[in-house]
């Protein structure tokens, strides 16, 4: 049977049903909002085993007209991956029966874990409240304006001012903004396991766009002998206090950077054009020191490399989603021939491509 242009029913059918999904996925994305406003991850780690709905709904104090509607939000989280639906056995119930029962109850999942805010472990809460902040996610209602604009990034236009200065006039929006980043860069510490070599042998690092020093304390933390210098713009590190082995500097990568044994850049370059990039890693490699007569210290570079031959495709989705992201401030994600063209145009030729965290690569260019 054929419908519309020729296609089958069943093909329309299932068009149709794409393009709802996509419609209501911005449901995936406010219940993850909903799930972190209403500390549901910090609820269930603190009550140090899996929780049932009662338990759950006297905690977050839901009227019982809402019960059934907060089984209804929390089983569809647990289809997407944010709880586990376990069995627990209870003591006794409100009408006084004192007999053991078995329940179902909601555990933390590993993403869920990663949503618990105030313990050692990563949280990754804050980059989750910065995206989805209504300021931040307005402006992806302004695509097509920014299509039609010839020069100017998406935030230019709804808001009138260049990204940075947007944050620097808006103090809650920077506060969300390096609460994300260093939410992000805790994720650093578990990649860090595996890739110790990578800083071996290095007694200085320049962390170039190192934000406010989350990067720099895990890595200060982790390798206490070597130098750590936080780069950043004037304005950022102005009130930051360095300690033992690390220091912040002021100063504007376009001019010129700190020499060190290494020149660390993370989420930084993916801001950037290529044009802008090829200035920067310029600047990079003018501040790589030479470590011995033929051991030259080098750049290393912790960013998104596109690879949707390789990569799982729900990491690829992610890879595009964050290229679409960074198009609209100007920047992008970029693929190895991407990274190689640019690094060839700073006069950089010898590099290698090691994965870091899920959707993170560590690039180590030698100059
Ligand atoms: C996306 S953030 C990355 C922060 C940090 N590397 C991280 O991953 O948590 C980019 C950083 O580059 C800094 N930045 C922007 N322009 C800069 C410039 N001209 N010179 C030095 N840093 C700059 C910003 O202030 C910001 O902290």
């Amino acid at each position: 049977m054929t419908s519309n242009n020729g296609r089958s029913t069943s093909e329309s059918f299932k068009a149709q049903a794409l393009v709802y999904r996509h419609m209501f996925s911005i449901l995936d994305s406010m219940c993850l909002k909903w799930i972190i406003d209403s500390r549901i991850p910090n609820i269930i780690h603190d009550h140090g085993k899996p929780i049932t709905l009662l338990e759950l709904v006297s905690i977050l104090k839901i009227p019982s007209t809402k019960v059934d509607r907060i089984d209804v939000f929390m089983r569809y989280m647990t289809y997407i991956g944010y709880f586990d639906i376990t069995k627990v056995r209870i003591h006794g119930d409100n009408d006084g029966n004192n007999q053991e029962e078995e329940k179902e109850a909601f555990a933390l999942t590993a993403a869920s874990e990663l949503l618990v805010k105030g313990t050692e472990n990563p949280c990754i809460s804050p980059m989750v409240e910065f995206v989805l902040d209504p300021v931040h996610s307005d402006f992806f209602n302004y695509l097509s304006k920014w299509f039609s604009d010839e020069n100017r990034r998406l935030y230019e236009i709804t808001s009138g001012t260049p990204w940075w200065e947007l944050l620097d006039k808006n103090p809650r929006l920077l506060g969300l903004f390096n609460d994300a980043m260093a939410g992000d860069s805790q994720m650093i510490k578990l990649a860090l396991k595996d890739h110790n070599m990578a800083f071996e042998g290095l007694e200085t690092i320049v962390d170039v766009g190192g934000g406010t020093g989350t990067t720099a304390q895990i890595f200060s933390e982790k390798f206490p002998e070597l130098k750590y210098i936080v780069f950043d713009l004037p304005q950022v590190v102005k009130n930051l206090k360095g300690c033992n082995n690390l220091n912040f500097v002021g100063g504007d990568m376009f001019e010129s950077i700190p020499k060190a044994d290494a020149i660390l850049l993370k989420s930084v370059l993916h801001n950037w054009s290529d044009d802008n990039c090829i200035k920067i890693l310029r600047n990079c490699k003018d501040a790589v020191k030479v470590l011995s007569k033929d051991r030259k210290g080098k750049i290393i570079i912790l960013e998104t490399v596109i690879n949707e031959k390789q990569d799982e495709p729900e990491i690829t989705r992610l890879k595009f989603l964050m290229n679409i992201n960074m198009q609209i401030m100007h920047g992008k994600e970029r693929s190895e021939e991407e990274w190689k063209n640019i690094f060839h145009e700073a006069g950089l030729y010898d590099y290698k491509i090691f994965s870091f965290t899920g959707y993170l690569s560590l690039i180590e260019v030698y100059p």
